[in-house]
């Protein structure tokens, strides 16, 4: 494996509370990851983590061979870019222009944004189907069109490594199967995509490898055969469950007894 995300000994806490606990886990190019597990098992502040946002307590992660502690924030915003799961903007900016902070890692200091810039900003609020929006403030918008306007943010800023955190929470079928399919077609150019996911199946359905977290350590790693167990499902979300193989989807499912 290729690996572009290491992450070693990795504790982090918030007032002696311990949030991530001894995390080790590296992340392969072209890997399209799906973190899962219950409510408050650590999947956002393992992104913000990755995102450079967090200060750890110990341990550390690089990206690409290198320390992200090292980097300077433009220099990682174009490795990583995340798109946060709080889509409540209270900052009242034309959605283009909000697409086009994607490119603030290459902007020159005095040179402003480029051509260029306005036609990779054209090019993915196209294909997030927002490009309706763009004169339109985003704090005009409901969660969902919000929810593709930050997609195509993240899009825009170009990155090897795209951090998603419940990325489709309000969106419609068609929007969420859309989000999922063309980060999977990015993970499969050699993108590596890491995306929070609550809907098993859709993380089933899409994701290359899952990695399901409970009380901020890693409970399984690996294919959806590996880590969708009734044991695992037992241990993380404490459910009794059935997991079985699904002749008409053609995939692992499960049931909540
Ligand atoms: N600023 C904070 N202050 C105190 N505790 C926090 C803070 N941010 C997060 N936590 C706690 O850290 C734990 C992990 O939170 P995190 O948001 O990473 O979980 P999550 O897996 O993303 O949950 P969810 O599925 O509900 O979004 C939770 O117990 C949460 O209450």
């Amino acid at each position: 494996m290729n690996k572009i995300i290491e992450i070693s000994s990795l504790h982090y806490s918030i007032n002696n509370k311990k949030i991530l606990d001894d995390i080790n886990i590296s992340f392969g190019k072209g890997e399209f990851i799906g973190l899962i597990g219950p409510n408050g098992a650590g999947k956002t502040t393992l992104l913000k983590s990755i995102n450079g946002i967090n200060e750890l307590d110990a341990g550390d992660i690089k990206i690409a061979g290198k320390d992200i502690r090292k980097m300077k924030d433009k220099e990682l915003a174009k490795e990583v870019a995340l798109m946060n799961q709080n889509t409540s903007i209270s900052f009242a900016f034309p959605c283009g222009e909000i697409v086009m902070m994607g490119r603030y890692p290459y902007s020159r200091t005095f040179g402003g944004f480029t051509k260029e810039d306005s036609e990779i900003v054209n090019k993915y609020m196209n294909f997030t189907d927002t490009i309706n929006f763009k004169d339109r403030l985003i704090t005009q918008l409901s969660g969902g069109e919000r929810q593709r306007v930050l997609f195509a943010k993240v899009l825009a800023q170009e990155t090897d490594v795209i951090l998603l955190d419940e990325p489709t929470a309000s969106l419609d079928i068609t929007h969420e199967e859309q989000i999922f399919k063309y980060s999977k077609e990015l993970s499969d150019k050699g993108k590596t995509v890491i995306a929070a996911v609550h809907d098993l199946r859709i993380a089933i359905k899409y994701c290359s490898k899952l990695v399901l977290l409970d009380k901020g350590g890693i409970v399984k790693e690996g294919t959806a055969e590996e880590v969708i167990t009734e044991e695992n499902l037992k241990t993380a979300y404490g459910i009794n469950s059935q997991v079985y193989f699904n002749t008409v989807s053609n995939s692992l499912d499960f049931f909540v007894r």
